[in-house]
């Protein structure tokens, strides 16, 4: 994603409510009537529902604004194809605005007030409640509507977003929210509909295009200096191939194996399987050379070893630093199975004055927690030490370790971000919800890993995959997003009873189908 011009009107692109609220305006400024926008995310809406669901009672719950507005609309289609229809409204009907005011107007039946509870015999609820105008947790007969209709059996279809859900982080607020079998949401993706728990209360998201032009985005974040370049900052991606495809460093015939890089994983006396891991991802993402440099006391717990991997051992470390000089060494990944201690601390500080490409994991960002004992380094240490391309890849344990300040508020999103440029690395916060952010603002939300991902040592390959990627010259940021989204393929792919052995070998399989030889664009999902 060098060049965050081509992915401005990107369709994996997410907006804030405020860029699309700015989208909205824009297109209303380009011609297109509030009214007309309207009508068509209703008729949209509608068009899904019917795809889905045969025709039967519909309980159409309207908010206050705009989303309500969006279910008068639905509400009239429905009717008009053979629903059978109750339309009810949380507000006065005369306290409605703008083109709610003027929809609801359309709307020929009756208007009830919002109920407490679901009628048993509604057969799908459309949540027109709340969508990006939502500023506070739900309360009152809202609150215990949704409460109803989240403890009913109906299907539910949420407009925009389902309503208690905050479009910019995916947040529940007051930790109350419509759970959705469908919502459909209009010219672009927002954070909370891939954000946890957002895309989990979401059920299956459809984006509609309901005629905004997408030159719009041009205009929404991010300021374009005077060559027109766009400021990267602030754009926000669901992660996908076409993100980075163009970069993937595919082998070339012209290549050798030095062209494809020299991966550098430092093991530890601890937990060799860790490092073990991290180097054959390496080796299978495509890195060149890989080598498992480990203490001489320790090599014997490497014995095992794949063979096409360099096991190196140190004496000490002016020894270890010799074996990092060669400058061909183009990744380092320390941390897998190193083991908390201080000499690790100092390693991580050597590696990182080298400016190679680092990648940074578990042990060695835990080794500056600020609270261990007093003689330690603290997180600003290594943050100082950061100037060469570089990737931390935290969980949420190791993140609230190194920016304490972050960790305890803020979304995940936004808290990614800030830690990104607090540390000048790329920051990858592992999850379900994977964000990965640099410094210059720029995110990507990866969202196709499986639960089975949950398994020791998956970390550890992911470390390996992202130091392979960048060894063989692959920016280090687009590195992280490939990396994260192969990760979740061939987890996806291989199933359950997955270990993190498996994720290195399931990679031709997942690799072949990218292939720009496959002739595919990648895996539509
Ligand atoms: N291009 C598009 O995206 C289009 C979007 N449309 C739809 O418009 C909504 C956004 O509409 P908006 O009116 O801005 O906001 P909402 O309808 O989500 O909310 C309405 C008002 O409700 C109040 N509010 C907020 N939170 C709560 C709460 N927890 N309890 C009670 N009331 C709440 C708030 O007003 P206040 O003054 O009370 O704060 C909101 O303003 C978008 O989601 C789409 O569905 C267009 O219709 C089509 C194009
Ligand atoms: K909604």
């Amino acid at each position: 994603m060098s060049h965050t011009q081509d992915f401005h009107d990107s369709e994996f692109r997410l907006l804030t409510p405020a860029e699309m609220g700015r989208a909205d305006t824009a297109a209303i400024a380009s011609g297109i009537a509030g009214t007309v926008l309207m009508e068509n995310a209703g008729a949209a809406v509608a068009q899904a529902i019917m795809s889905r669901w045969p025709p039967g009672r519909a309980l159409v719950a309207c908010g206050p604004g705009n989303n309500g507005g969006d279910g008068f609309v639905i509400a009239r289609h429905l009717a008009a194809s053979g629903w059978q229809v109750d339309l009810a409204l949380a507000g006065e009907r005369q306290a409605l605005r703008g083109d709610a005011a003027w929809h609801a107007q359309q709307w020929q039946g009756d208007v009830s007030p919002l109920p407490e509870t679901v009628p048993e015999s509604v057969d799908l609820v459309v949540d027109a409640l709340f969508g990006a105008g939502l500023a506070r947790p739900l309360e009152g007969v809202v609150a215990r509507f949704v409460e109803s209709v989240n403890a009913g059996t109906a299907p539910v279809c949420a407009v925009d977003m389902p309503s208690g859900i905050d479009g910019a982080t995916g947040q529940a607020l007051g930790g109350l929210a419509v759970r959705a079998d469908l919502t459909v949401t209009f010219f672009r993706k927002k954070p909370g509909h891939v954000l946890l728990p957002g895309r989990l209360l979401c059920g299956e998201v459809a984006v509609v295009d309901i005629g905004i032009p997408a030159h719009v985005l041009h205009g929404l974040s991010g300021a374009s200096d005077e060559a027109g370049s766009v400021d990267p900052g602030n754009l926000v991606f669901e992660n996908d191939i076409s993100l980075w495809h163009d970069g993937y460093p595919w082998p070339s015939m012209e290549g050798h194996k030095y062209h494809r890089g020299h991966t550098v994983v430092i093991g530890g006396a601890v937990m060799a399987g860790a490092a073990r891991l991290t180097a054959t991802a390496a080796a299978r993402i495509g890195s060149g050379l890989t080598t498992l440099l480990v203490s001489q006391g320790s090599l014997p717990l490497y014995a095992s070893t794949p063979a096409s991997i360099m096991l190196q051992g140190w004496q000490d470390d002016a020894g270890l630093h010799s074996q990092l000089r060669d400058p061909r060494k183009s990744a380092i990944a320390v941390g897998p199975g190193a083991g908390v201690q201080r000499w690790l601390e100092q390693l991580v500080l050597h590696v990182l004055s080298l400016r190679r490409v680092t990648v940074l994991d578990a042990d060695a960002l835990s080794v500056f927690e600020k609270t261990r004992s007093a003689a330690s380094l603290s997180p600003s240490d290594l943050f100082r030490a950061i100037e060469g391309p570089c990737v931390l890849t935290p969980h949420e344990g190791e993140f609230a370790r190194l920016f304490p300040s972050l960790a305890a508020n803020g979304d995940k999103l936004s808290k990614t971000r800030q830690a990104a440029r607090e540390s000048g690395a790329i920051v990858l916060l592992k999850g379900a919800d994977t964000v990965i952010a640099a410094p210059d603002g720029r995110a990507v939300i990866n969202t196709n890993a499986p639960p089975t991902l949950a398994t020791g040592g998956a970390g550890d390959v992911l470390t390996g995959m992202i130091a392979g990627l960048a060894a063989q010259g692959m920016p280090v940021f687009e590195a992280a997003c490939a990396a994260a989204w192969l990760h979740g393929e061939v987890a996806r792919a291989f199933g359950p009873g997955l270990i993190a052995d498996d994720l290195p070998a399931g990679l031709p399989a997942v690799l072949r189908l990218i292939h720009p030889a496959s002739g595919r664009q990648g895996m539509r999902r």
